[in-house]
């Protein structure tokens, strides 16, 4: 189970999450990323730990204030990005171009959809993961692995129709090793979690509960 914790815009330490991440990785070989905000990307990936961006754009060098260029975040050290998060909606031509852009740098990607619908138009763009997360769930402590299982299997069958090599993460609520284990269960093949994590007051302690069962 691969376990990417998205820093979103949380008041946290991102470097301190990231060195408990890269601690608790090495000592239990999960695989265990971090995705912080872009200006923490360089600081976080120097910790050692598998860095994410949280978005890119589909643009390249030029005129396009306030992006995030896929070659700028490699440079900065992270290996992959999320696309079209929940709370970063994009246009449907702005994940292909976007895609295209990470796959251009090499960096892995993550497209994120509301519901199984979205998860078969996703993976048809050929990300190399799809991630689904009901919006309601979204920091509600209330795990989709349990509030609504059946929308992680539906889109475990969803991608498995339309492009069957792509992995299905799940997110929403998961804090737990319990809620990882419920989602693997399910057919996914990783979960992405946020507040679980950057709210904690011990948030190695979270991480090592989180890969228990992986
Ligand atoms: O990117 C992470 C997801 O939006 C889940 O957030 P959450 O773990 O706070 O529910």
């Amino acid at each position: 189970m691969f376990v990417l914790v998205n820093l979103k815009t949380y008041p946290c330490d991102a470097v301190s999450v990231a060195q408990a991440a890269a601690d608790v990785a090495a000592d239990t070989d999960a695989r265990i990323a971090v995705a912080p905000q872009a200006a923490d990307l360089r600081p976080v990936a120097e910790t050692g730990v598998e860095t994410w961006a949280q978005h890119v754009s589909p643009h390249d060098h030029g005129s396009h204030t306030g992006s995030t260029l896929a070659a700028t975040v490699a440079d900065a050290g992270a290996t992959g990005t999320l696309l079209n998060h929940s709370e970063h909606r994009l246009k449907l031509a702005d994940v292909d171009g976007g895609l295209r852009a990470a796959e251009d740098t090499g960096l892995e990607t993550i497209v994120c959809a509301n519901n199984p619908r979205q998860i078969a138009a996703a993976a048809t763009l050929g990300p190399d993961m799809v991630a689904v997360e009901p919006p309601e769930l979204i920091g509600s402590g209330t795990p989709v692995s349990r509030a609504d299982p059946d929308i992680v299997r539906e889109a475990v069958a969803a991608a498995d129709e339309v492009n069957p090599p792509v992995p299905v993460l799940c997110g929403a609520g998961i804090s737990t090793g319990d809620d990882v284990e419920a989602a693997a269960d399910l057919g996914a093949e990783g979960v992405l979690l946020a507040s679980g994590v950057a709210k904690a007051d011990d948030p190695e302690s979270v991480l090592r509960d989180l890969v228990s069962s992986v």
